[in-house]
């Protein structure tokens, strides 16, 4: 809705209302015009303001609507309407304006924003660009290399930076309402035509192919196979070398290849699964609307290796008061040099002068005993967090909280150790933990509600995306991890190369394949994990199978052969030295493998590309189905946000249970059946029973799988 009010001055005051960021939904696009008709036909109206409820200017197109035939007004007529009216408009902008919100504001006369509001065209994060004259509008005000930046990355600027880059033509830190107000009336009868953006030509510098060709090759890069950069460096091709209303139908017959595609429909997924997870339930029945949680401001972290460096710059920079523990005095010193640093860099990054908290730094456990929270990022080995949570049982206050970072270990034996089982819960970081979005909080079965609550609650605070999962071995994201990985190795042993396995998977849209992912995080980390469970070391015979099961003994060579990846120089790729970032192809790998396979016996054989995306996706899929089915994951969109924000899922595929809907759930079943049928000792391949159910109820869209899978677990048939 709009409301339409006269103030004194004879200015026209448009409001949107569309709580919470007054989307331009039918209903309030219907309202605008009504204002609008009624601005021409008034007299009285010498100028208008348009403006939006509650201290948000407009959140865009409504999203929602995307999924339904649209109805209502259209916009771009509407922004036309607006644009060609001979009396003064000013958009005033707080809050936000964002998509078809900073569109409309294009479209008026003068737009006088809040320093602080949020700007920009994300549309492209949606798979989208934006339709509504903004490919044409925008770089005729700002030029086509603010426009071009601005609308392929989709980032949101300030008011202050709009200011800068004459988007705007004045900032308050006051009511920027008020301003416009007074502005409204003090500019009745100035000349407009040069304020109709349309009109004007597009501001280019002088060697436009150059720079559009050189743009499109960085975004074609970055995209890794998204379709909207793309289309939106074509929007702005035709906006610098057209006249604006062709512009526009370029504008519009880009947007149309993109509206209904697979992309837009995976990103506008991510985009509510974000959101979707916040609102949390616990198999008891607490919710994230019906449970308190603490506000947290005191915490400590132990262990101030890489994850606990990260994790103690990631709580300060929400502003806490953090103690930073450490034992080994090399490591603590090392810390008190790089900690500061980080935090002060990252804080520079978000555009802060100093970061909101502070970090102190310590050796003793006794330090901690005052503080609220406490999270424990020490070395991934139970017996070394056992003895810790005994002693920080005893050390820290009774109502303190104990997290840990543990990446897979079982929470309910830590909380076991302490006398406050209820004050236990897993914080899974990923990293680097300052910067990447994930945050898996584990709870345990004793972890009381007002526990998790006050966890996912930090977790917003610190900017992370927090997912609340169940506690089982390797929780949810490396849990599905494993089955891919032991995927991508049984394909090397039947004739694949470390090579040939990860461009399949980077050309699907990972940032990295499975292999250069491995060099990256070290070969050795899952070779400990291994070893801790019995399945490779001294005694253990390097056979193909372990407990009944196929097992590839391929990484477990290579670690023995020395080869731990980027920091050996040596891994799955030869690298110029220890730590050395840019992989190529190792000779020596291929004659690993060939001994590898006479060893063992193993023909090699040409595999397609399909095959080993399927088997090693499908495998992790299957995973999801079996979490889904266990109840370590409330809903597809839990997991679809976790392998986005923590793995490096490509978005525009909107994540591993998205992506088998689109795939289509009996094709995915059929494959299962199919790889299990040639490899029957492959446990993984074998189609989950959820899978088997959603397939035999015909398929239902992703979005009705968690209402389904409740009530399957209410009726026990899960
Ligand atoms: C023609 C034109 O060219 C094209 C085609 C377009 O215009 S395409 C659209 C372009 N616009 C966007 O990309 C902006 C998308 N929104 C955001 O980036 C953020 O929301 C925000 C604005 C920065 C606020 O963040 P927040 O952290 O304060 O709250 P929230 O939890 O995120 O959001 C609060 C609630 O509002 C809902 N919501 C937010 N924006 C929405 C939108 N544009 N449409 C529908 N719902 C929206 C959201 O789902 C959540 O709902 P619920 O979970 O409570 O039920």
């Amino acid at each position: 809705m709009a409301t339409f009010s006269l103030l004194p001055g004879s200015v026209a005051l448009i409001t949107l209302t569309n709580p919470p960021v007054n989307a331009l939904s039918a209903a309030v696009r219907a309202g605008i015009v009504q204002a609008v008709q009624r601005s021409v036909e008034d007299p009285k109206v010498k100028s208008v303001v348009i403006c939006g409820q509650n201290g948000r200017f407009c959140g865009g197109a409504d999203i929602r609507e995307f999924a339904g035939p649209m109805s209502g007004p259209p916009l771009v007529p509407l922004i036309h309407a607006i644009e060609a009216l001979d009396k003064p408009v000013v958009a005033a902008i707080e809050g936000l304006a964002l998509g078809g919100g900073l569109e409309l504001a294009l479209g008026c006369h003068y737009r006088i924003a809040h320093t602080t509001a949020l700007l920009g065209l994300p549309e492209v994060t949606l798979g989208l660009l934006p339709a509504a004259g903004g490919t044409q509008r925008l770089p005729r005000l700002a030029g086509l290399p603010a426009a071009l930046d601005l609308i392929t990355t989709g980032r949101h600027i300030s008011g202050t930076e709009a200011l800068e880059l004459g988007i705007v033509d004045q900032v308050t830190d006051g009511s920027a309402l008020d301003i416009a107000l007074e502005f409204a009336k003090s500019i009745v009868g100035r000349p407009l035509n040069t304020r109709r953006l349309s009109t004007l030509p597009c501001r280019c510098p002088t060697d436009i192919d150059n720079l559009l060709d050189r743009f499109m090759v960085q975004v074609r890069q970055r995209a890794r196979g998204a379709l909207a950069p793309v289309a939106c460096v074509g929007a702005l091709r035709a906006a610098a070398t057209l006249p604006y209303a062709q512009g526009l139908r370029k504008e519009r017959e880009l947007m149309d290849t993109l509206f209904n595609s697979g992309q837009a429909r995976a990103l506008q997924y991510a985009f509510f699964s974000q959101r979707v997870v916040g609102k949390w339930t616990l198999p008891s029945g607490a919710r994230w609307d019906n449970t308190t949680s603490r506000t947290i401001s005191t915490a400590a972290v132990i262990g101030l290796g890489t994850m606990g460096r990260g994790i103690a710059v990631a709580l300060a920079l929400a502003g806490m008061s953090v103690v930073a523990v450490e034992t080994q005095e090399k490591q603590l010193s090392e810390a008190r040099q790089m900690v500061p640093a980080m935090l002060q860099r990252e804080a520079g990054r978000r555009g802060l002068d100093t970061a909101p908290g502070v970090i102190s730094f310590c050796s003793s456990l006794q330090d901690v005993s005052e503080v609220e929270l406490v999270i424990e990022a020490v070395f991934e080995d139970m017996a070394l967090k056992l003895q810790l949570f005994r002693q920080l049982s005893a050390v820290c206050k009774p109502d303190t909280l104990l997290c840990s970072n543990t990446s897979g270990l079982d929470i309910d034996q830590l909380a076991a150790a302490t006398q406050r089982p209820g004050l236990v819960v897993g914080m899974h970081f990923f990293a680097p933990a300052h910067i990447m979005k994930l945050l898996e909080v584990v709870c345990g079965t004793r972890s009381s509600p007002e526990t998790v609550a006050t966890v996912m609650q930090l977790g917003k605070r610190m900017g992370k995306v927090s997912v609340a999962v169940g506690n089982c071995p390797g929780f949810v994201g490396n849990r599905m991890l494993k089955p891919y990985t032991e995927q991508a190795n049984f394909l090397l042993e039947e004739g694949a190369m470390p090579e040939q396995v990860d461009k399949v998977l980077e050309e699907f849209g990972f940032p990295m394949g499975v292999f250069r992912m491995s060099d990256l995080s070290g070969l050795d980390v899952g070779w400990r994990i291994r070893k801790a469970a019995g399945l490779t070391g001294p005694g253990v015979e390097p056979t193909r199978t372990r407990q009944g099961r196929r097992y590839s003994p391929l990484p477990d060579q290579m670690c023995e052969a020395g080869r731990l990846g980027q920091k050996t120089g040596r891994g799955w790729y030869q690298y110029d030295g220890p730590g050395g970032r840019v992989a190529r192809s190792d000779p020596w790998v291929q004659t690993f493998l060939d001994a590898y396979r006479a060893r063992h016996n193993l023909a090699a054989r040409v595999i397609a590309a399909e095959e080993i995306l399927e088997r090693c996706l499908y495998s992790l899929i299957n995973e999801g189905f079996k979490i889904l089915q266990d109840g370590m994951a409330a809903g597809p969109e839990d997991i679809d946000a976790i392998y986005v924000f923590g793995y490096g899922w490509p978005r525009h595929r909107g994540g591993p249970m998205f992506h088998a809907g689109q795939v289509g759930l009996a094709r995915v079943l059929e494959k299962l059946e199919h790889y299990q049928q040639l490899h029957p000792d492959v446990a993984p391949m074998k189609p989950s029973m959820l899978l088997r159910r959603l397939v035999a109820a015909g398929s239902p869209p992703i979005q009705k799988w968690r209402e389904l899978i409740h009530r399957e677990r209410v009726h026990s048939q899960l």
